[in-house]
């Protein structure tokens, strides 16, 4: 293929990657390598792993043209929610076709095309007591549907994010859907399966106290919510309180349910000691206003 040094590693991981990956994740891997490495010949990446990347896709389509527009959404998508535009990179086009809403339940499975690690069940047995104790109270709560929105909160390193990884390992092995996000794109690629808040839950960019998320009642997004038996938002005391409000009023709106957050367990993960939103040129009480303990939740 020509390729320098990078784009061989880089290739040689997209390779090794499609021996035991399930087609979305190598998408989700291509997305990684276009927003996180420096890879010099994307074209000849795109070329080399379309048809492992396309593989689930095959099994109820055919033409190859179309095949290639469904995986470039896909990473259109992925892309996005690590905040990067797919124009950038030099792919195929992609031919736009409106609101996407023709597919509903392809946000659904995508999520449960999300595979479970053996690696991450197995970390249930090495939590210490205190991640023990989240994880079966969380845990107690999916599956018996009890609608809470819980917290979890520890200071920097002290374990959040191996804990999601059980959990979601654990709820995802039972069949259900686990929904996992945070504020930032970087603790998102740590979590499998993650997304932004911003692209998971189409949380506007412009938020007001009365905002609510731009997904319709009829939309992918929505099934997929109405679905989920778990929501994760990691970082939420880096994220302004309307954003989190906003997502409350959608989730009581698409499930009908006055409850907060429409009933759904809801985990929310941070510590309050590390980052406080971002106001632009905002002043002291314009960023307090601004953080999650001001808000009515
Ligand atoms: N029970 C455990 N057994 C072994 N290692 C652990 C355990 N809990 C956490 N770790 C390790 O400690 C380190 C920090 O954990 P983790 O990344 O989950 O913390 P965190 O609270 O998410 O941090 P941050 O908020 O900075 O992202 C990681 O390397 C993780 O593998």
């Amino acid at each position: 293929m020509g390729l320098i040094e990078t784009d061989k590693s880089l290739d040689d991981c997209l390779t090794e990657s499609a021996t035991f990956q399930m087609p979305y994740a190598l998408r989700r891997l291509f997305a990684t390598i276009l927003v996180f490495c420096e890879a010099t010949n994307i074209r000849a990446l795109w070329e080399k792993h379309l048809e492992s990347m396309s593989e689930d896709y095959r099994r109820t389509q055919s033409n190859q043209a179309v095949l290639e527009q469904m995986v470039l959404r896909d990473i259109r998508d992925l892309v996005h929610s690590m905040g990067k535009d797919i124009k950038s990179y030099g792919l195929p086009e992609l031919v736009e076709t409106g609101d996407g809403s023709g597919d509903l339940l392809r946000e659904v499975r995508e999520e449960l095309s999300v595979g479970v690690d053996q690696e991450h069940l197995d970390l249930y047995t090495s939590l210490n007591i205190e991640q023990r104790a989240g994880f079966e109270e969380i845990l107690d709560h999916v599956v018996n549907n009890r609608k809470h929105v819980l917290f979890v909160d520890g200071p920097g390193g002290t374990g959040k994010t191996y804990l999601y990884k059980a959990l979601l390992a654990k709820v995802r092995s039972l069949g259900k859907i686990a929904i996992a996000t945070a504020t930032s794109g970087i603790a998102t690629s740590i979590m499998p399966g993650g997304r932004t808040t911003h692209s998971r839950f189409k949380i506007p960019i412009k938020l007001m106290d009365n905002s609510t998320c731009s997904f319709t009642k009829q939309s992918g997004t929505a099934e997929l919510l109405r679905r989920a038996s778990l929501i994760i938002w990691d970082e939420v005391a880096m994220t302004k309180r309307q954003a989190v409000e906003a997502l409350d009023r959608s989730l009581q709106d698409i499930m009908g349910c006055v409850m907060p957050f429409g009933g759904k367990v809801v985990v929310f993960g941070g510590d309050f000691r590390q980052v406080l939103p971002v106001v632009p040129r905002g002043i002291r009480a314009q960023i307090t206003d601004g953080t999650l303990q001001r808000s009515y939740l």
